[in-house]
């Protein structure tokens, strides 16, 4: 195999001299290092104690776990080596400033999928670099990041990361704990036949979610014309690096159950870099009716409904929206006729 280009390496072409840059990346080489020691404490699963013991709840209300603390802790000291002022963390309700005239600040989710930790199933890290500009820097909408990524660590911790020129992905090599980089440009095929979404929550969708996922479910003698596969592992990170791949749509949507009105995720450190990401690789992410990368957060925790991945199927399902009583695309036939509506 030819050589791999480092992360290092990757990094300091794009960056060449320019100042704002090189921190920038001095900022994603500090996530990444704290992304290393993650992958090593993921990858001794059960011999590292209960890594998902419940010890508290962050301020989206979700049970916070051993690894979700632990995790937050090693991202924010790795973080203090880089020119960020502040850090805007799932796991935590507020702000930390750090140096609060340094130019960048981050966003991140620093244990994504954490519900499965100790079933040995992939989980990672999110995070999305923004210019600092004070108290209000994350209410900056999706747009404004400088730069965005996960990591997954599974059966190879995979770093997935855009500055704003493609989409890039790197493995971490064991022993020389190197990211190389394995897919320069990647690109989300535009059309697919795999959709991801918990489907145990069918009874709380609105009228359009309802619709478009009937319609998948139809068939090739369906509206669609075509037979679709479904897939959710139930860690975003996870069920998006499938989509960059192979293609795909992750939905996450609003439902109906109490607190869950803009679905689950959480807008400045989930969506945000996930829309980031699959938009440089050719994809889409809405929120339904809103370009995600548009949408200004009402504050740090803000919850948004997602739906991200293969640019035509997330644009078809903004047309279920856009359509009276959520019937979208079926033909009056189909949209009467749901598996799910029985
Ligand atoms: O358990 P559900 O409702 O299917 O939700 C799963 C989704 O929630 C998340 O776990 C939320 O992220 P956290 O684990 O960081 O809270 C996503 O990774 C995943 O796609
Ligand atoms: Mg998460
Ligand atoms: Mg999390």
């Amino acid at each position: 195999m030819a050589e791999l280009l480092t992360l290092e390496a990757y990094l300091d072409q794009w960056a060449g001299d320019d100042a704002g840059r090189r921190g920038v990346a001095k900022t994603i080489l500090a996530m990444c290092e704290a992304g290393r020691a993650i992958a090593a404490i993921v990858g001794r699963g059960a011999l590292e104690g209960n890594m998902a013991a419940a010890i508290g709840g962050n301020a989206g209300g979700d049970t916070q776990k051993a690894l979700d603390l632990r995790t937050h802790e090693m991202t924010l000291e790795a973080l203090k080596d880089a020119p960020v002022a502040r850090v805007g963390s799932e796991e935590a309700d507020d702000v930390a400033v750090l140096d609060a005239d340094a130019p960048l600040a981050v966003a991140m989710d620093p244990l994504d999928g954490s519900s499965n930790i100790e079933t040995n199933v992939s989980i990672g890290t999110l995070f999305g670099v923004l210019p600092n500009i004070g108290e209000d820097t994350f209410l900056q909408p999706g747009s404004a990041q400088l730069a965005a990524g996960f990591i997954v660590y599974g059966p190879a911790t995979a770093l997935v990361l855009t500055v704003g020129e493609g989409t890039q992905i790197f493995m971490l090599e064991r022993g020389s704990d190197k990211f190389l980089r394995t897919h320069a440009d990647v690109k989300i095929p535009e059309k697919t036949k795999e959709y991801a979404i918990n489907a145990s929550n069918v009874r709380h969708w609105d009228a359009a979610t309802r619709s478009y996922i009937d319609d998948c479910l139809a068939g090739e003698t369906g509206p669609r014309a075509k037979n679709f596969n479904m897939r959710w592992v139930g860690s975003l990170v996870a069920d998006v690096f499938r989509i960059l791949i192979r293609g795909g749509v992750y939905l996450y949507p609003g439902d109906g159950r109490d607190g869950y009105g803009q679905g689950r995720l959480r807008l400045v450190y989930e969506c945000s870099p996930i829309a980031f990401v699959c938009e440089q690789a050719g994809g889409a992410a809405t929120d339904g009716r809103t370009r995600i990368l548009d949408i200004v957060p009402s504050k740090l925790h803000a919850r948004c409904p997602l739906v991200a991945g293969s640019a035509e199927e997330v644009e078809r399902f903004g047309e279920y929206h856009a359509k009276p009583a959520g019937k979208g695309a079926s033909s009056p036939l189909f949209a009467k006729r749901g598996l799910f509506l029985a």
